[in-house]
């Protein structure tokens, strides 16, 4: 028997009969349990507070059990109170107190409600799976409490002095949380984030720390993520790119508190550098927060000091490294510094800042003594710091160029195409790589960039080809122009233009879609695929469902940057054991609306995809690993009972 070696190892762990036979069980019988929910999000952006929402609301999934559980018994008003209460329980506890008090009664009613929520969200799992899951403290009253069976009159009195006796000891207030906790984190199994953690938005440490603190969560690479995870290692361009996209969104706060990275050399360079800047173009986009006239002077010399030194280091890099191919940023070579103009193909431009004190026309791309000091000062802060460390090797050991999930396809960007439909080729070293082989290659190159960081392969290169690079799938697009918005006039706005790679147009036609989840290996009868990165202008009627169902972007911009844009606050998908559905938002406002609102979110829903029969665990990958084990435990079982392998007992 060829497996006869694989089957005495797998006699280690279970060495007889009786074992190997209850694992069978166990096994078979988990196939039979529902799908668990998936929750995917995207294009965060630094959002934390709208991203937590959407996470503790399971974007309406909870809202729908307990319309489900209560759906006569409970006004509507009751029941948004008792959702708000599973997202805020602190707060919302803390408002109650504060309007003068809370009696046991309502103690007794919350905990009865919230136990039997959890007692639904969590019938899907194994009773082991739920025990590992319960809180340590409690764990042993909420196992109880959970399987207490609705109407049981036996353990009526039962289940009434357990929720009695939690309030008369006072931790009711400790249950409800842990049971909030508890009902978040039953309501979605597995969270997909596919893409763009960072930049524009206030807080992506925030999101990291949650991420980190998710019990499943997987990332599919966005262009800003690969941007900070190139900083994080050193790379000089992608620091000053992370550092100019901070200045212009006015986000020092998180820089400096949440990463610890030493903003005063920058600032120093910049104030006794950049008397002159043409303010409306580099005073930081407010966004959030009021900032007082000083430090919105200082953030405006800083923003365009950083500005300069990144198309200083990236003209250099497009120098050493031909293979990009990407000569058109060659900017700073074309200004004529005297006349206060750029020439480009032929033209004049004017140019809207002309004071480049720091570049030396002859030289343009050299760093000033003092620049190349402030790049390296900057350089040590974000390489030695064990927070964003941290984080960043969660997105490396957690992250992926692309994900096959349950049949589906996830990435951030695109894969490239040509205009006539074929996959784009790169070629790199005489080699060429395209469709899933380009994926491929670049999720190779990224995880040598982190291994070997000082490699004289220098990887770390290709992390900047990613964020800005024409074939990069996590980018899609030809060129970035961020040089020509910033320097040249707005009714010149054709120059601009960032092209999108073919791919978004292809992506509207089903046989496409269909031809690139079979270039996956997966069914592309069934299978979806599913993109963030450019927001879905719904207010213009676009769709986010493309290829005829086959593709679904889900960037509606949870970034408050592009709510103008989009008309929403993003999308977000679930894909539970019924069905697949796509939720749009209204903009998250704030923690405090939130709990204050009376009605539910007005969420419009679409359900992509409807399952006649509802999918179980045999019918997701998990479920086809875990039949192949029961395979090999049924060969097991043969195998002992025809005396192939010996039984052992203990003692
Ligand atoms: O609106 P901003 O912050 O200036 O950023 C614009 C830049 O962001 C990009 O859209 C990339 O960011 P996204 O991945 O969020 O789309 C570039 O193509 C563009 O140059
Ligand atoms: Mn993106």
């Amino acid at each position: 028997m060829k497996d006869l070696k694989y089957l005495q190892l797998l006699a280690d762990q279970f060495p007889n009969i009786p074992a190997v036979s209850t694992e069978i069980i166990n096994l078979k019988a988990i196939l039979n349990l529902p799908k668990s929910t998936e929750h995917f999000l995207t294009d965060l952006h630094g959002e934390a507070e709208a991203f937590k929402y959407m996470l503790k609301t399971a974007s309406g999934v909870i809202e729908y059990k307990i319309d489900q559980i209560f759906s006569d018994s409970l006004t509507d008003t009751e029941k948004r109170e008792l959702a708000t209460l599973i997202f805020y329980p602190k707060s919302k506890m803390k408002e109650l107190h504060a309007r003068g008090g809370i009696p046991p009664e309502w103690y007794k009613e919350a905990l009865d409600y919230m136990v039997r929520i959890s007692q639904e969200v969590s019938s899907i799992y194994t009773r082991s799976k739920v025990r590992k899951a319960l809180p340590e403290e409690f764990a042993y009253i909420i196992e109880e409490l959970l399987h207490i069976k609705k109407g049981d009159p036996n353990k009526k009195d039962y289940k009434d002095q357990i929720l009695t006796t939690i309030i008369e000891i006072d931790q009711a207030e400790n249950f409800i949380i842990s049971l909030s906790e508890l009902i978040q984190s039953f309501a979605v199994d597995k969270l997909h984030i596919i893409g763009d953690i960072f930049d524009r938005g206030p807080a992506p440490d925030v999101i990291m720390n949650v991420l980190k603190n998710h019990h499943n969560v997987d990332i599919q690479w966005g262009n800003h993520d690969i941007l900070w995870m190139g900083a994080a290692l050193g790379q000089k361009s992608l620091i000053a790119t992370a550092l100019r996209i901070a200045l212009r969104y006015g986000n020092l706060e998180f820089l400096e508190e949440g990463y610890g990275i030493n903003m005063r050399p920058l600032a120093r360079f910049a104030m006794s550098n950049y008397q002159k800047v043409n303010s409306e173009i580099f005073k930081p986009k407010l966004i959030e927060r009021e900032l007082d006239q000083d430090e919105i002077n200082i953030m405006t010399q800083m923003h365009k000091a950083i500005a300069v030194i990144q198309f200083k280091l990236e003209g250099q890099l497009i120098k050493k490294r031909p293979e990009f191919k990407m000569n058109e940023a060659l900017y700073l070579e074309k200004i004529d510094y005297q006349k206060g103009i750029i020439v480009l193909n032929g033209k004049e431009y004017k140019l809207t800042d002309s004071d480049f004190p720091t570049i030396d026309p002859q030289d343009p791309y050299r760093l000033s003594s003092w620049e190349e000091e402030v790049i390296e000062q900057l350089r040590y802060s974000f390489r030695n710091n064990d927070r964003l460390k941290a984080d960043i090797r969660f997105l490396f050991n957690n992250g992926n160029m692309y994900r096959k999930y349950n049949g589906n396809l996830l990435f951030h960007g695109c894969l490239p195409m040509n205009e006539e439909g074929s996959f784009s080729a790169i070629e790199v070293e005489g080699k060429k790589y395209s469709g899933k082989n380009l994926m491929d290659f670049f999720d190779d190159v990224i995880r040598r960039s982190y291994s070997n960081p000082d490699s004289n392969h220098n990887f770390k290169d290709w992390l900047w080809y990613l964020w800005r690079g024409e074939l990069s799938p996590l980018f899609g697009k030809e060129k970035m122009t961020t040089f020509l918005r910033y320097f040249t006039e707005e009714d010149k706005s054709e120059l601009y233009l960032e092209k999108k790679n073919p791919y978004y147009q292809a992506r509207e036609k089903e046989y496409i879609c269909k031809k690139i989840l079979a270039e996956f290996g997966l069914n592309p009868e069934t299978g979806h695929i599913i993109n963030g990165h450019t927001p879905v202008a719904e207010k213009k009627g676009e769709s986010p469902i493309k290829g005829n169902g086959r593709l679904l972007v889900i960037d509606g911009g949870i970034s408050a940057a592009y709510h103008e844009k989009t008309g929403i606050a993003g999308y977000t998908l679930t894909y539970s054991n019924t069905k697949m559905r796509l939720i749009s938002h209204e903009p998250f406002i704030s923690k405090k609306n939130a709990l204050h609102k009376d009605s539910r979110d007005t969420i419009s829903a679409t359900d992509v995809l409807r399952f006649e029969k509802p999918q179980k665990i045999a019918d997701t990958d998990i479920g086809k690993k875990l039949g192949e084990d029961v395979k090999y435990l049924m060969q097991l079982l043969t195998a002992y009972q025809d005396g192939i392998i010996k039984e052992k007992y203990p003692g």
